[in-house]
């Protein structure tokens, strides 16, 4: 990868050998995926932050590093409530060296905003080169706002961030934004069945690049969990839904004379000459999505904000519990600084029982390991709690969730 004198020098320690270790790791990426040169980016988020995810060996490889960040950088989410982790049964020890991690990345720069949903704090423009690492958070970036990001590790996100910039490779290039699975479902879906979608649909599609053909136009946060599922239960780092997405895709020139493509006789798949569906494609039965969202258990805990729930998700929650208390253990989790702007909203939950936590969520807290059955209106929950949390996880519509919390059945 062509290197200019200034990144050559920090290449060769002139620098000092923190930018020169990140510099290895940008080349080395770099060299793994062709790119030709290094790129400017305009933020970083790193994930690898919980105590529970990244553990001593983590934490020490934080200490060694000096130097300040060259690009704004925020955090993921970490294993505590930075104010209620006593409430939260977390250990002593555990929130000693999570507060270390936490000042390791603050002693570089990064902002400890801890939270799964950056995009909610400084809203990425349209082709806004970036490097971040939270899967949810890139599927977001991506799909909904048109940035462009690769599916970054935390060492690679916070190399980009120390040095300013990434590897030219992947989604930073057009033309591999392109879809390469068209995925079709039957009839309209709602809410939590996008996280359902997601589930089902992003084992099937693996690292693809799906285009979604819907009878129903997604909502941002049902887009959210749409991909913070399809990255959770696939390697998807880029979506698109048909005439949804920021990005329509109009032939790229080498493809203009081709007919538009006729995938089958029906209609309903003739392909206006604009958009370009790849022939690979894969159904997805109403059914099946259906049921996935709706899964029958008796939950000891309800855990929403996975990914972290945004102003509307929270306001929806209290519309649900129309004035009722819960009768169960109940997490809401959300960014620190969404909740800070909308105290009222946080306290009416607060006053229904609901724990609102701030700063983590259910499935990078050793806190929820405590339980037997967590029942999350999200894809991404269901797919990564049983396997990170050791607990059963069942599936509910947020509707459904906030039912069985307030019935306490
Ligand atoms: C599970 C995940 O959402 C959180 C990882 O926890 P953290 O980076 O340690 O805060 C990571 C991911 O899906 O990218
Ligand atoms: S809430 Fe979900 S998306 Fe956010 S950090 Fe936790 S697991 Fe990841």
């Amino acid at each position: 990868m062509y290197l200019t004198r200034e990144e050559e020098n920090i290449y060769n320690g002139e620098q000092g050998p923190t930018l020169q270790k990140m510099m290895e790791i940008l080349v080395a990426l770099g060299d793994i995926y062709d790119a030709k040169k290094l790129i400017q980016v305009k933020s970083a988020q790193i994930a690898g932050v919980s105590y529970k995810t990244i553990g001593d060996a983590g934490l020490e490889w934080i200490q060694d590093l000096e130097g300040k960040v060259r690009i704004p950088a925020v955090l993921n989410p970490m294993g505590m409530d930075r104010e209620a982790f006593v409430e939260m049964g977390i250990d002593p020890h555990f929130a000693k060296k999570q507060e270390e991690i936490i000042r390791a990345y603050e002693k570089l720069g990064i902002r400890p905003e801890c939270t799964c949903t950056p995009y909610y704090l400084n809203r990425p423009r349209f082709g806004d080169h970036l490097a971040w690492s939270e899967s949810s958070a890139v599927c977001f970036a991506n799909s909904v706002l048109g940035a462009r990001t690769n599916r970054e590790g935390g060492p690679s996100a916070l190399a980009a961030a120390l040095i300013g910039k990434t590897p030219y490779y992947g989604l930073h290039i057009t033309e591999n934004r392109y879809p390469t699975v068209t995925v079709k479902v039957d009839e309209p879906i709602h809410g939590a069945e996008y996280g359902a979608l997601g589930y089902l649909a992003g084992r099937q599609i693996g690292d693809g690049i799906p285009i979604f053909k819907l009878k129903s136009t997604p909502t941002e946060d049902e887009l959210k969990h749409l991909g913070a599922a399809l990255a959770a239960s696939g390697a998807v780092a880029l979506f698109h839904v048909l005439h949804v997405s920021p990005e329509q895709y109009v032939l790229p020139p080498d493809k203009m004379d081709r007919e538009p493509q006729r995938l089958e006789s029906e209609d309903d798949w003739q392909v206006p000459e604009r958009f370009f569906l790849p022939r690979e494609r894969i159904e997805v039965d109403i059914a099946e999505i259906r049921e996935t969202a709706r899964q029958k258990a008796s939950p000891d805990i309800i855990a929403l904000g996975c990914p972290h729930a945004s102003r509307e998700e929270l306001e929806e929650i209290l519309s649900l519990l129309h004035g009722r208390k819960v009768k169960k253990e109940v997490w809401v989790c959300t960014g620190r600084s969404l909740g800070e702007k909308n105290p009222e909203l946080i306290q009416q939950l607060r006053s229904s029982g609901i724990k609102v936590l701030y700063d983590t969520c259910m499935v990078v807290s050793p806190a929820a390991n405590q339980f037997k059955c967590m029942m999350v209106n999200s894809g991404k929950a269901l797919k990564y709690t049983p396997a990170m949390c050791g607990v059963d996880a069942v599936m509910g519509t947020t509707e459904e969730c906030i039912e069985v919390a307030c019935r306490g059945d």
